[in-house]
């Protein structure tokens, strides 16, 4: 029944459980969105308007858009912070931004060859696209989404991406600040979620390092010397298909694949504003405490007006004394 096999699946060596899938009406979404736990939502009619958004529909409607597009030597795509980027620094990304017209990149797909650079199409949706697809785009199911807006008192949606993937495509594992409500238009995605209490497990960069949020682990080719605790990270697994709307709770690390062989995926994010937190409880939520670590390195990054200087003074605390 499922529109694809295992063996569009790339292989890893990574502990995973499931991912609960509930019907939209089902009482038990609102009680997982609302505590923060993922859960793949069926029958929601979130992107039904808009399941022609296939490469052609939207190359004959977003024709010369100059959009984001990002290029890669391999299959990853690995996200990094340019602002980061200082002069002193020696940073070569394997991926990079290469803004391109739609029907560029339309063509560059359809002439793909194995050995070329791989292309990721990630463009902010909004009203400067084109006529037609701000006609499709007001056709999602706004009423559904914003309910659960309300439900779980989330911030002000900020942002919906297109995501238009190479079959093959990776997303590398990281972490969003952001709630993240995520629809399959055409295609299948295969993800692997961490909850925030798998941090030392996947030892995401420093705050200050171009990388932010990413992990420094190769899901390819763990280094188990550098990062031992990765052999013990334990995460969850869902593939995302047409219409389906997985739930990526703030500040879970998720690693993203388009399942091999399975064609082009196009996908829509619904990126929302953490609410404001009414009040703190104790014990602490494991989220709030990657806040907290942040918070940490940033002051002590702007203390010593160095975030070279972090790591040595952390080291200073711990050793031999919290050790
Ligand atoms: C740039 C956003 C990419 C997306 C993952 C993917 O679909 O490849 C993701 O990480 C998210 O929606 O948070
Ligand atoms: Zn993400």
């Amino acid at each position: 029944m499922a529109g694809w096999n295992e063996s569009q699946l790339r292989k890893y060596n990574i502990k995973v459980d499931k991912i609960p899938t509930l019907q939209y009406d089902d009482p038990k979404v609102d009680s997982l969105l609302s505590n923060n736990k993922p859960v793949l939502i069926k029958g929601s009619k979130l992107v039904s308007q808009v399941l022609k958004w296939d490469l052609d529909y939207l190359a004959e409607h977003m024709n010369s858009i100059c959009c984001n597009v990002l290029v890669s030597k391999n299959h990853k795509f690995k996200y990094y912070d340019q602002k980061k980027i200082t002069p002193n620094m020696t940073f070569k990304p394997i991926s990079r931004p290469s803004p391109m017209i739609f029907s560029e990149f339309a063509k560059k797909i359809k002439d793909w060859k194995k050995g070329d650079s791989r292309l990721y199409m990630q463009q902010v949706l909004n009203n400067s696209i084109s006529q037609r697809i701000v006609s499709d785009f007001v056709m999602f199911n706004w009423d559904w989404i914003m309910s659960k807006q309300k439900v779980c008192k989330w911030g002000s949606l900020t942002s919906n991406l297109l995501l238009i993937a190479q079959e093959g495509n990776v997303t590398p594992c990281h972490y969003d600040e952001q709630q993240n409500m995520f629809a399959s238009i055409r295609g299948y995605k295969r993800f692997i979620l961490f909850p925030p209490s798998e941090f030392e497990c996947l030892y995401p960069h420093p705050v200050h390092h171009p990388y932010d949020r990413q992990s420094q682990v190769d899901f390819d080719n763990p280094d188990y010397i550098k990062f031992p605790k990765f052999k013990e990270a334990c995460g969850y697994e869902v593939i995302v298909g047409p219409e389906d709307v997985l739930y990526i709770p703030m500040y879970w690390f998720h690693h993203v694949e388009s399942l091999m062989h399975g064609g082009c995926t196009v996908s829509v994010n619904f990126w929302f504003k953490a609410g404001s937190v009414e009040k703190i409880e104790y014990p602490l939520l494991d989220h709030q405490k990657m806040v907290i670590m942040r918070n940490v390195e940033k002051m002590l990054a702007e203390a010593l007006h160095d975030p070279n200087e972090v790591g040595n003074m952390l080291n200073t605390i711990v050793l031999g004394r919290y050790t």
